[in-house]
C-alpha cells in the first residue's frame, strides 16, 4: 500500500486538490474531517477541551463554538499548543483507523490530506509528499475571501503554521496553485501519473516505510531465533 501525503498551508487549495483525487477514484483521508469528529459533543476530545478551555467555548447546543475557539487559539500560541496537545492523540488514532480500514478493503493507494503533515511529523509515513503551494499575497487574499475574515485574523492563522516555503523545500512534488482553477486541473493531470505509479522495490526499500518494514522484520527474526535457541 502506498500513502501519498497531501499538504500545504491554510487555504492554499488542498481540499480542491483532494477533490480532484477523489474524482479520479482515489480514497482520501482528510485530517480536518477527523479533527472535527474528535471535537463533537460528548467525545473524548470534546471533554478534554471543555475541561481545559471552560464552558465559555460552547454553543447553547453544547457543541464547541469553533469560531470562538479559533479566535482564542489562533491569537495565542500557548493556547494553540495546548489544543494541539489535547487533540493530537485522538486525531492520529482517527487517521490510523481510517487508513487501516482502507487497507483492509484492499486499497493500494491512499491520499492523506493533512495540513499539519510536517508539524505533526506524519511525513514519515507518506511517500511521495505533495505540497499545494501559492504565494503569500494570494494565500492571504483567498483565505480572507473564503472565511470572510479580517487581514489580521487571516494572517494569524497563516502564522500558526510552518512557513510555506519551508514546507515546499521538504516536499517531493510541488503543485503551483497561483493560477486559475483550469491551470490547477492541468497541473494536477501532469503529476497524477508521476505520483500514482507503483514504487519499484529499490524505491520501496530506500523509503522510510521500507526501513520500518526491514527493522520490524529483523527484530521479529532476532526474537524468533532467540526463542528457538532457548528451546534447544
Ligand atoms: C481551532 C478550530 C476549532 C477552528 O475551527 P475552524 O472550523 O475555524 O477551522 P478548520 O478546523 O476548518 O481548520 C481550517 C484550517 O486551519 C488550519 N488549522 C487548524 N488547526 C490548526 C492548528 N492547530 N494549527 C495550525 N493550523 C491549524 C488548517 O490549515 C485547517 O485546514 C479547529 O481548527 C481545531 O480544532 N484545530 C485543532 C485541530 C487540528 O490540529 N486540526 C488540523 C488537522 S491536522
Ligand atoms: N486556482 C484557484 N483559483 C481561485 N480560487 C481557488 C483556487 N484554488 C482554490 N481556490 C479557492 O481558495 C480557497 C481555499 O481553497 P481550499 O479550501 O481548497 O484550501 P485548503 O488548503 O483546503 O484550506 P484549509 O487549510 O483551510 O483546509 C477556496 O475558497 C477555493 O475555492
Amino acid at each position: 500500500m502506498r500513502i501519498i501525503g497531501l499538504t500545504g498551508g491554510i487555504a492554499t487549495g488542498k481540499s480542491t486538490v483532494s477533490n480532484l483525487f477523489k474524482a479520479n477514484g482515489f480514497p482520501v483521508v482528510d485530517a480536518d474531517v477527523i479533527a472535527r469528529d474528535v471535537l463533537k459533543k460528548g467525545s473524548g476530545g470534546w471533554r478534554k477541551v471543555v475541561a481545559a478551555f471552560g464552558e465559555d467555548i460552547l454553543l447553547e447546543s453544547g457543541e464547541v463554538d469553533r469560531a470562538k475557539l479559533g479566535q482564542i487559539v489562533f491569537s495565542d500560541p500557548s493556547k494553540r499548543q495546548l489544543l494541539n496537545r489535547l487533540l493530537a492523540p485522538y486525531i492520529s488514532s482517527g487517521i490510523f483507523w481510517e487508513v487501516f480500514k482502507l487497507w483492509m478493503k484492499g486499497c493500494k493507494i491512499i491520499i492523506l490530506d493533512v495540513p499539519l503533515l510536517f508539524e505533526a511529523k506524519m511525513d514519515r509515513w507518506t511517500n511521495p509528499i505533495i505540497i499545494v503551494w501559492i504565494d503569500p499575497e494570494t494565500q492571504l487574499k483567498r483565505l480572507m475571501a473564503r472565511d470572510r475574515t479580517s487581514a489580521l485574523d487571516a494572517q494569524n492563522r497563516i502564522n500558526a503554521q510552518m512557513p510555506l516555503d519551508l514546507k515546499r523545500s521538504k516536499a517531493d512534488i510541488v503543485i503551483d496553485n497561483n493560477g486559475s482553477l483550469e491551470d490547477l486541473h492541468e497541473n494536477f493531470k501532469k503529476i497524477l501519473d508521476q505520483v500514482t505509479k507503483p514504487l519499484t522495490w529499490t524505491e520501496f526499500w530506500l523509503s522510510r516505510q521500507g526501513a520500518i518494514v526491514a527493522f520490524i522484520s529483523i527484530l521479529t527474526g532476532v526474537l524468533g531465533c532467540k526463542k528457538l535457541l532457548a528451546r534447544l
